[in-house]
């Protein structure tokens, strides 16, 4: 796997892991935190309808205190005087308080005037007077004895939730005492509102938050400050409940959906922010990888492509080039090092190679000597130095070698001995120094006469040599013993104190057999022998054939 290929890969899982771990602290931390700012909105948001509703209770009460704490309220609620409500209730004074109920109660909670009202959207005035005061006047005389009169004046009132017909009523009561306050009190005063839908409607375009309501039984647990209960409807939207009390009594729950823009944000954030570092690493892996290309890959394939050309040329002349002064150009100064090393001693191998040669051809020219000398000394122990023949060493074995060889061959053997007439007169009157020049005369005359490169002139003896002729048969041998001494007469060597001639003469005996066994070289030489010694005895300058005595086989 290249380098290229491991950091690519590296960098891939970094980036993956990267994301994991960005992606699990988005969905463990960043995105709680946005549900927990949602469950704060969403708090918040039903303290606000719960605080609109107590509000809307507090302006009822407001409106009960100044009709409770006023003279003529006192007057009418102990005369039961129409004029007062003539005067002051008629059903206008219903819709400009903004309340649906009026109810006048004497100290024993009966009623001395009462009216209910519903005012639709429309404009129109419905009187539920009759169908309803009872159930109104029913509900709230309880409510007499949560106010006590030996409180301050400020503090006599209660207010609450009651029923009517299937629809809550927010209400408020006050005792009904002079305008100055002082009392006693004779009787109370209760007005109270429709919690319908359309006033639901107002008070949620008001506060900007739609909402419901829904009574809750008396006997339900006490709210807590922080009793909230909040539930998950979709991915959209949730619930957000909180029960309304009034003077710590349980009266309404209210309830809002919410949107849940935030957690949806807190979702859109982690999503988008996951995506964007999934791009910000590709991004970055890719610059990484271009910039590890171009820092690290590059050089070592330049690198690589120098080392290539330099051991495919062998040239360690040649030098990688450096670029960088980093640790790739630490590697490649390493290299050139390496190869000024490698020159150094190939230098110095060439110097020793050269050495090496020389000493090799002095020690070729020497063993060329030697041969030379060897062959010299092998020539001179063959050869007689004065005439340049074989000597009788060389003789011995040439003969030995032939006899064995014609042996197995069946050819015949001859040999001829030479021997030059009244040699020692000739010394007598040339000088021995003549006599010599004389016998290499002769010799060379000799040598020129062996034809066949087997065959072999040596010196036998003084003035005495032998012809060697393997292959050569009798008859041919007389051809060429008859030719020798033509020659050497030819030479025409002066030789005036001879008997013969007045020039040099020889004589030769000859002799030929085939070599087989009980014969020996000793036998083929001696016939030869004789052959010359009976040409002696018959006046010289001749030659004779005499076969082997194999009588003594
Ligand atoms: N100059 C010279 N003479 C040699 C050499 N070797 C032998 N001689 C002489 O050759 C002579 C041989 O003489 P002999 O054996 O008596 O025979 P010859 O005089 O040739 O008589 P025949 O052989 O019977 O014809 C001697 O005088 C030797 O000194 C040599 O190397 N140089």
């Amino acid at each position: 796997m290249s380098i290229s290929a491991k950091t690519t890969a590296l960098i891939v899982l970094m980036g993956v892991l990267l994301s994991l771990s960005a992606f699990v602290v988005q969905r463990s931390i960043v995105y709680p935190a946005f549900h927990e700012i949602e469950v704060d909105y969403a708090r918040n948001n039903i303290d606000r309808v719960v605080r609109k509703l107590d509000t809307q209770r507090q302006a009822i009460d407001f409106t009960v205190y100044d009709w409770s704490a006023w003279n003529d309220t006192y007057s009418f609620i102990q005369s039961g005087d129409p004029e007062y409500i003539e005067s002051n209730l008629y059903p206008d004074t219903f819709l400009n308080f903004g309340f649906d109920v009026a109810l006048f109660l004497n100290l024993d909670g009966e009623v001395v005037w009462g009216s209910v009202y519903d005012f639709p959207s429309d404009g129109g005035i419905v009187d539920l007077t009759a169908a309803h005061l009872d159930d109104v006047v029913a509900a709230t005389a309880k409510f007499t004895g949560r106010i006590d009169p030996e409180e301050d004046i400020d503090d006599q009132a209660t207010s609450g939730v009651v029923q009517v017909a299937g629809i809550p009523v927010l209400f408020a009561m006050r005792p009904i005492v002079q305008s100055d306050g002082s009392g006693p009190h004779k009787g109370y005063v209760v007005f109270g509102q429709f919690l319908d839908d359309e006033l639901i409607t107002t008070l949620s375009e008001q506060i900007v938050q739609d909402f419901s309501i829904e009574p809750v039984p008396e006997n339900t647990a006490p709210a807590a400050p922080d009793n909230y209960s909040l539930k998950i409807i979709d991915q959209s939207t949730l619930s957000a409940s909180k029960i309304y009390s009034i003077e710590g009594i349980p009266t309404l729950r209210a309830t809002a959906i919410l949107p849940r823009n935030i957690t949806e944000l807190g979702r859109d954030i982690t999503y988008y922010g996951i995506a964007l570092l999934i791009l910000l690493c590709i991004a970055l892996a890719t610059a990484l990888l271009a910039l590890f290309r171009w820092i690290v890959v590059k050089p070592i394939m330049s690198l690589r492509t120098d080392i290539s050309s330099i051991s495919s040329a062998m040239d360690y002349s040649l030098r990688a080039s450096i670029k960088n002064n980093d640790e790739i150009g630490a590697l490649s100064r390493e290299f050139n090092s390496m190869l000024q090393m490698i020159e150094s001693n190939n230098t110095e191998l060439l110097r020793l190679n050269d050495e090496l040669t020389s000493k090799h051809q002095t020690v070729l020219e020497v063993q060329s000597d030697l041969q030379a000398a060897n062959a010299e000394l092998k020539r001179l122990s063959e050869h007689d130095p004065l005439t340049g023949l074989s000597n009788r060493l060389a003789l011995e074995k040439k003969l030995e070698q032939a006899w064995g060889i014609l042996c197995r061959t069946g050819d015949p053997l001859t040999v001829m001995l030479v021997d030059i007439d009244l040699f020692k007169l000739y010394n007598d009157r040339y000088g021995h120094q003549a006599g010599d020049r004389t016998l290499k005369q002769v010799a060379d005359i000799l040598a020129n006469a062996m034809k066949r490169k087997s065959d072999m002139a040596a010196r036998y003896g003084g003035e005495e040599f032998l012809l060697v002729l393997p292959g050569t048969n009798a008859e041919d041998a007389l051809s060429i013993a008859a030719s020798i001494r033509e020659q050497v007469i030819a030479a025409n060597i002066e030789h005036d104190c001879s008997a013969i001639e007045p020039f040099l003469t020889i004589s030769i005996g000859i002799s030929s057999v085939v070599p087989h066994a009980g014969l020996t070289t000793g036998d083929l030489v001696r016939a030869a022998d004789k052959a010359l010694y009976t040409v002696k005895g018959s006046g010289r300058n001749n030659f004779r054939y005499e076969p082997v005595d194999t009588t003594g086989q």
